[in-house]
């Protein structure tokens, strides 16, 4: 629940939320990922967006539910998993903020056994917001090794998550991460024969510049990015022109982090931290990663 004593506004106080946010999510992390290997099957029931959800998706929820709406500060809970937001206690804007998570980003890659994620944004602001209102963003990695990638105002850092004596250590192996200069991977989501011929040319150009690295999973694909430059994209398709990815639960927080860290994001118009969502669970065209291709980007959609 929130202090009722907590300072409307104080900086300092949403600081002191943001790293409980990250600490709870730290903290569920080894959890989520020890319960994976018998999640991989559908749950059989659809979301909010119309999409299957598997059983890790349905568990990694139901945690970061529990341990988000525990964490004081946190006044709204949304989840791409569920209709509506839930009420943690506490007014969002008035010294309380709001939660929204993608709680298993990419679980298509449970049944491959491929990379997936957590993507995690705190807004000053009840949902429906802009990203102009998040303080802070976040992502965790299950790879090989679980890592945590956390942005607010002072910038980007890179964590390693562990299980320690029963507890979870959390390591900064990055403490200023910033997108090199020079890009050298791409990947874009979606068929080729449902991008549109603008979207097509530009890529193009950029398979004869980049190496390809698309894994399925927009948090491990945007790592690459993070990690070696260059551009990701799930762009706008001729039959679903806002693409494939949620504003609130992803597109935003990682719009936010890339920017952070140095790069662009846009929906092939503006920035995607302007873009005015109508509802939740609303999707946005995606185009992120060094200004250089993502501004070259928007030229060609233009
Ligand atoms: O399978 P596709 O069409 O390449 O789509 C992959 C995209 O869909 C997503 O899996 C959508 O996220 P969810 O798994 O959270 O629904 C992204 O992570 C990824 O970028
Ligand atoms: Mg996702
Ligand atoms: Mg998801």
């Amino acid at each position: 629940m929130t202090d009722p004593d907590a300072d409307v506004g104080d900086p300092a106080d949403a600081d002191s939320v943001v790293e409980a946010v990250f600490d709870a999510v730290a903290a569920t992390a080894p959890e989520i990922r020890a319960a994976l290997p018998g999640r991989r099957v559908e749950s059989g029931t659809e979301n909010a967006s119309g999409e299957s959800v598997m059983a890790g998706d349905l568990y990694a929820d139901e945690l970061l539910g529990d341990a988000l709406t525990a964490v004081d500060g946190v006044g709204s809970f949304v989840s791409e998993e569920r209709e509506t937001a839930v009420d943690a206690g506490g007014a969002v804007g008035e010294g309380a903020y709001a939660v929204a998570i993608d709680p298993l980003d990419g679980s298509s890659n449970l049944r491959s056994n491929n990379a997936m994620g957590t993507v995690i944004g705190v807004y000053d602001a009840p949902l429906p917001a802009t990203g102009r209102d998040l303080v802070a963003a976040g992502y965790v990695l299950y790879g090989p090794i679980t890592t945590m990638v956390v942005a607010d105002e002072d910038g980007v850092h890179e964590e390693v998550i562990e299980e320690d004596d029963g507890g979870v250590s959390r390591s900064v192996v990055e403490d200023d991460l910033r997108l090199p200069e020079d890009p050298l991977v791409y990947g874009f989501g979606g068929r080729v024969p449902d991008w549109p011929d603008e979207f097509t040319a530009y890529a193009r150009e950029i398979e004869d510049e980049l190496k390809l690295r698309y894994g399925g999973a927009m948090v491990g694909d945007v790592n690459q990015v993070l990690t070696y430059g260059g551009v990701f994209a799930y762009p706008a398709l001729v039959d679903a022109p806002d693409g494939k990815l949620r504003l609130s639960f992803e597109a935003n927080p990682i719009a936010y982090i890339v920017e952070r860290a140095g790069g662009a994001a846009t929906d092939g118009e503006i920035d995607i931290l302007d873009v005015e969502p109508e509802g939740v669970h609303d999707r946005v065209p995606l185009y992120v990663g060094n200004e250089g291709p993502v501004e070259r980007l928007k030229a060609a959609l233009d």
